[in-house]
């Protein structure tokens, strides 16, 4: 093998707008089109790696001067892209720290939205690297433990249509219990998903109880997750957890932050998990000396790339706290890449979360099926997906052509939409 075959020649940042449904969460509505960010590393051997990451402005600011900075890197080097990013970071100082509008990501800082963008280009190397060696992604990160990945059905309150323009679907309202069991039903059949996750913090707990209590009764002895994002009080999270601690496999983030988690998790039988108060190595200690969560949800995206959610498994492990996956609304690229990795995590005993059954729309050739709830594990080189050119510049387009509005997610103000007075609740 030559190595020089394996230096970065060219790396290509594309930003994109894709369609999202109206779906409600803590925060408000998902936009009509949401921003993701299509990385590509082209090597000297002419091969490309792909990598897909949130779009937004403070993302694509600090992905422009990595891409710069990468030509001549091997892209077997993967560790050195933390500091090269540190390194080149101009938006450091810009940044401002609180709590992410659109992702329900749990604290922002700099630090994460810079790993964000690392496991991107993380991604693309892996998957560049793979397809010059011809070897799957999965046995760059030590081989797959499984053939097959679980994922969960995403199951959200929502609104039949956009308010004002916007893509359309045939999936209607879902705003009380029954809407949500249609839904669960239609993704049943669709996908053969064996467990469920709902998206609550959207109304009144007893409403979001009712709806995992109609879930149980209409798939008994399915496995149910209940997620608000936090936007319970201690002794409200203690409350559901008790009606539905018959029927959850688990209560995700029911309140803020890891003092408020530890104190609820103190007083339930409940396995709480977080993709909220355990987000990065830093919170790690706390969060796990105060027993404050039985489940972390991995997310390479936030914590910085493929390699490093094996580090979290194995600090999981490590610990006796369980894994389960996190989704954010995502394209086939990061479908690709949280199939590969999850395949090597053996301490992965929880289906994943995915948006994907929600996005119409994908920059990959082929949309991947699954079956039972499951995706085969790709043993193709690379990530096993290719890019959709024309379908990549169409959403690029749409990119380009919007005034601004879109570009950040931001699902308060596309709630302003329709309810200019509206501000998110607790309870
Ligand atoms: O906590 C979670 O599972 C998420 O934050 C997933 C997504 O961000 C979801 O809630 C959304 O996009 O509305
Ligand atoms: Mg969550």
């Amino acid at each position: 093998m030559d190595a020089l075959k394996l230096l970065v020649d060219e790396v290509r940042l594309t930003p994109i707008l894709i369609s999202d449904p109206p779906l409600l969460n803590v925060q408000g509505v998902h936009q009509p089109y949401t921003p993701r960010l299509v990385v590509e590393v082209i090597t000297r051997g002419g091969v490309s790696g792909l990598g897909e990451t949130y779009g937004d402005g403070v993302y694509l600011d600090l992905a422009r001067p990595l891409a710069d900075a990468l030509p001549g890197h091997s892209v077997t080097d993967v560790n050195a892209l933390f500091a090269l990013a540190a390194s080149t970071d101009p938006a450091l100082t810009v940044v401002a720290e609180g709590v992410d509008a659109g992702g329900l990501r749990g604290v922002r800082t700099a630090d994460k939205l810079r790993l964000s963008v690392v496991s991107a280009f993380e991604t693309a190397c892996l998957d560049a690297l793979g397809k010059t060696l011809g070897l799957p992604v999965h046995a760059l990160l030590g081989g797959k433990v499984r053939d097959t990945v679980e994922y969960s059905a995403y199951l959200f309150h929502r609104w039949a249509a956009h308010p004002g323009a916007g893509p359309t679907d045939d999936w209607g309202a879902a705003l009380d219990p029954a809407g949500i069991v249609a839904q669960a039903r239609r993704f049943d059949r669709l996908h053969g998903f064996r467990s469920f996750k709902l998206k609550g913090g959207v109304f009144e707990p007893e409403r979001e109880i009712a709806a995992i209590r109609a879930l149980a009764e209409a798939f008994p002895g399915r496995p149910l997750r209940l997620d608000p994002n936090g936007a319970w009080s201690v002794e409200t999270s203690l409350a559901v957890a008790r009606e539905l601690k018959d029927v959850l496999e688990y209560l995700e983030d029911p309140t803020s932050g890891t003092a408020a988690m530890a104190e609820v998790a103190a007083r339930t039988d409940v396995p709480l998990a977080t993709n909220m108060c355990v987000t990065t190595f830093e919170e790690v200690p706390e969060a796990f000396a105060k027993e404050a969560v039985r489940i972390v949800l991995c997310d390479h995206h936030y914590w910085g790339g493929l390699h490093r959610t094996r580090e979290l498994a194995a600090l999981c492990r490590t610990y006796g706290v369980g894994l389960s996956m996190h989704s954010n609304t995502h394209l086939g690229i990061s479908l690709a890449a949280m199939t590969q990795v999850a395949a090597t995590l053996p301490g992965l005993h929880h289906a994943c979360d995915t948006h994907y059954p929600w996005q119409t729309e994908d920059v990959v050739t082929t949309r991947p099926v699954f079956r039972a709830g499951r995706l085969t594990v790709s043993d193709a080189p690379g990530l096993g997906v290719e890019l959709d050119r024309p379908a990549l510049a169409a959403l690029h387009r749409r990119w380009l052509d919007d005034d601004g509005t879109l570009r950040d997610r931001d699902d308060t103000a596309a709630m302003h939409a329709a309810d200019p007075g509206w501000s998110p609740r607790t309870w």
